[in-house]
């Protein structure tokens, strides 16, 4: 995959990654490309935005959001460059991308904002609310993900960038799955995760 150029940011702003996901749980794969991306495009800080009600995913049984929020500030706590925002969680209501951007965008006046999406995601975006003005907001940038093809074919040109990071093959169903079955997610998940999953007994019954 061809590396695109990395975007130049306005005079003295800084250079703030949002990662956002369900994160039910949060793991690796979450991590990893969050930590490739913040040292490929120099970021200064990568706020983690764990969804409200993700709409998209309403089809699906989602844990409480105050445990997918706990598991991601337990995940990222050890990294300096991680942040973690309940924005999504305390609007209410479906999620959607075009408000963390626009409520993140007036939070951080000082910054530019790089949204951080999996192949799978990136290739559902203009299924996404308000869809052409996400690029007006943020910059986009699409990481490899085992399984999924990594296109921008149909988005703004200039609007995204496509990058290549280590394959971890690891997803949310399958932690949840081999839970319920009472298969280790050790390494999958950070070892505080494994713990919380634990102690609140999630994904036991599905
Ligand atoms: N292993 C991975 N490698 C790269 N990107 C990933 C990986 N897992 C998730 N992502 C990206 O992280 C973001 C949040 O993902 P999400 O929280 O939905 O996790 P998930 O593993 O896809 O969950 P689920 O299996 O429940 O759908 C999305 O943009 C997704 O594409
Ligand atoms: O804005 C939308 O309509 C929209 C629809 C589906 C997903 N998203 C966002 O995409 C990110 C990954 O979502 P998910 O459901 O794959 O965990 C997360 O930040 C969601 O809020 C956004």
């Amino acid at each position: 995959m061809g590396q695109q150029e990395v975007p130049t940011t306005g005079r003295g702003k800084r250079r703030l990654g949002v990662m956002g996901g369900t994160f039910d749980p949060i793991h690796h794969g979450h991590l990893v490309a969050a930590s490739e991306v913040a040292a490929l495009f120099h970021l200064d800080e990568v706020v983690f935005v764990p969804t409200g009600q993700p709409w998209q995913k309403s089809h699906k049984a989602v844990s409480p959001a105050e445990d997918r929020y706990l598991m991601t500030v337990i995940a990222t706590a050890s990294n300096p460059q991680f942040s973690v925002s309940r924005i999504d969680i305390d609007r209410g209501g479906p999620t959607y991308t075009i408000d963390t951007l626009r409520d993140l965008r007036a939070l951080n006046t000082d910054s530019d904002l790089f949204f951080i999406t999996g192949a799978d995601a990136l290739s559902q975006i203009l299924t996404w609310r308000d869809a052409e003005e996400l690029f007006s907001l943020a910059h986009f940038i699409g990481v490899t993900r085992p399984g999924h093809d990594l296109t921008d074919d149909g988005l703004p040109k200039g609007g995204v960038s496509l990058v290549e990071v280590p394959a971890l093959a690891i997803s949310s169903t399958d932690c949840r799955a081999r839970v319920a079955q009472g298969d280790p997610v050790w390494y999958l998940v950070p070892d505080g995760v494994v713990r919380y999953i634990d102690k609140r007994q999630l994904y036991r019954g599905e």
